[in-house]
Formats: structure tokens, sequence, C-alpha cells
């Protein structure tokens, strides 16, 4: 289904109802020099979109500066080899995510090398505001309560498959905010954020340079699509205290045998996990989990039929 691409051309800066200053552009950084130059720009509509519809996309996120320095320190890194290879866990067994290097700014060796990113994993000053603005997700403050990742993707065809980032408890993440640091980002470069809204059309989100884009970690299937030329990213996942409640997690368990986000997973193809694990060491295992989920699924009484129907609606959008 063709998504609606939002790029540069046609997204511009962010507009909405404007905060009194300090809360309109919390700053991110800690040295006070940089602090005019640097700051999230989040208004009472970012949060209005991000509350109705799980997700927004920012443009102009941070000071040119600011993403300007972010992107020389994660070029330095990289250059460097100092970038770790991206791992994940599936079942038992750890594999490599291929041409995708990842930076966890929880390690310390990672904040002497990442000061820059490591100010931001400090810096409450966007779940702050959010809390502020959107009560209900029971954010909380503080660097143990995020993690920030800084990520690097050679191209040559890195992406990641259709996922949430939080697929259930314990996970306790509410928000993710992915922000983009490629100046030179075009179309063709491949490596564009695709969030699968439930049963609303894709969006299609070009990596560009100090762009953002936040949504919920619990509600927002999203992928990236293969990248061709090399991109760089971080993401701020904020925890909240009130995630992944019996009335979310129940409701299916009880009535579908199942929880929600599966059914919403059952819905995509394989196609992105293949295109993200080809050849891997791990792929042939994923594979065989999922046509096991999906075939127990669609034989399953009460939710085969729903499903059906869901993806009828879904081809309507
Ligand atoms: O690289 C991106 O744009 C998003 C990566 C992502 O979805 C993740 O790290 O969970
Ligand atoms: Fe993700």
């Amino acid at each position: 289904m063709a998504g609606e691409l939002l790029d540069q051309g046609r997204l511009g800066p962010s507009v909405g109802s404007e905060l009194p200053l300090p809360l309109r552009r919390p700053c991110l950084m800690k040295a006070d020099d940089k602090c005019s130059a640097a700051g999230s720009i989040l208004t009472e509509a970012d949060a209005q979109q991000l509350r109705d519809t799980g997700f927004v996309v920012i443009d102009g996120f941070l000071s040119d500066s600011l993403a300007a320095t972010l992107r020389s320190e994660a070029v330095e890194l990289a250059t460097a080899g100092r970038m770790p290879q991206h791992r994940f866990q599936f079942g038992a067994s750890q594999f490599a995510k291929p041409h995708i290097f990842e930076a966890d700014l929880h390690d310390e060796v990672m904040q002497e090398a990442l000061p820059e990113f490591a100010n931001l994993l400090f810096d409450d000053s966007l779940a702050k505001c959010l809390e502020l603005l959107l009560p209900d997700l029971g954010l909380e403050i503080g660097p143990r309560t995020k993690s920030l990742k800084l990520q690097r993707n050679c191209g040559r065809g890195g992406c990641f498959p259709a996922h949430y980032d939080n697929a259930g408890r314990p996970s306790r993440r509410a928000v993710t905010c992915v922000v983009y640091l490629n100046p030179d980002w075009r179309q063709g470069d491949g490596g564009e954020l695709v969030l699968h809204p439930f049963l609303r059309k894709e969006v299609v989100v070009a990596p560009a340079m100090g762009r953002a884009a936040l949504f919920r970690s619990d509600r927002i299937l999203h992928s990236v699509r293969p990248a061709v030329a090399e991109r760089f990213c971080f993401t701020i996942w904020l925890d909240s205290s009130d995630i992944n409640r019996d009335s979310d997690c129940n409701l299916t368990a009880k009535h579908l045998s199942t929880d929600p986000l599966s059914v919403a997973s059952l819905m995509q193809s394989p196609a992105s996990l293949i295109a993200c694990m080809e050849g891997a060491e791990g792929c042939e295992e994923m594979l065989q989990e999922h046509r096991q989920h999906v075939q127990s699924q669609q034989t399953h009484p009460q939710l085969g039929p729903f499903i059906k129907h869901l993806r009828h609606l879904k081809s309507e959008t």
C-alpha cells in the first residue's frame, strides 16, 4: 500500500499554537552557551497529534548547530570503528542485525566517546514537556527511566522489520523519539521509517537532518526500509509508570487468546523481516516463528475471522 511520503519538500517546520517560552523550546543541552540554539520544538498541536494518532513528525526538532555537532560526534565514532554491531535477543539466542551498529548511552565508555549525546541522556526537558502536555502518559523523569541509542546504518540494505518498541511486559517504554542526522539524504537513498498505524494508512518518513518522529512505543508498529546510503539517527525511549496495564493486556488475552499487539503484527507480511535478515543467522528461526504464529492464530475459531475482517478493513484505507 502506498504510504504518504513525508520529505523535506512537503513537510515544513512544525507550526501550531505556542506554549510559554521555556516549554515551547525545552533545552536539550546542559551547557548554557548551547541552550539558546538547542531545543526541541514541541507545541500543543504536536502533543495533540501524538495523543490522537499515536505519532507526530517534527522538522527542526534540533537546532542546526546541535544537529551538526551530534552528527560529527557520531561520524567520528563510526570512522574510528568504535560503534558496536547491533545484536538482539530472539528466544534464547542473540543474533546480529546486518549492517546496523548501535551505541548505548548507558554505557560509560560511550558517554565518554559521545559527550553531546550523553548530555541528552541526562536532560529531562523532553520528558518534562511531554509530561506537562500529556499527563495521562504517566512519563517518568530521570536518566534511569529513559534509554538513548545512537544508530548507524551502513547502507547496503540495512533495515528493521515491522516491530513495536514495547511488545509487552516487562517493557516500560511509552514514547519513542527518533531523530535523524542525515544532511545529504535524497530520494532513492532508502532508509525511510514507515509507521503502520492500526487500520490506517502507512506514513513514510524520510530520515532528513534534524527531523524527529515521536510515537507511542506500545501502539505504533513501524519498520525501516532498506538503506542504500549510510544513515545516522538516535533514539530516546521514555518510560512510563502506567504502561501495559491489566486492562490493556488482559482484554484480548481473555477474549482472543492473544495480545492486541500480535493481532496487528499478524496483519503484516513477513516481507520486512526477510528484507532485514535474509541470509543472516537467525533469519530462518524468526520466519519459522512468524509462520507458526500466523498459522495458529488464523485457524483460531474467533481470531481467524476477526483478522480476516481487519485485513479487509485495512485494504480499504
Ligand atoms: O532507524 C530508525 O529509523 C528506527 C529504528 C527502530 O525502529 C528501533 O531502533 O527500534
Ligand atoms: Fe523501533
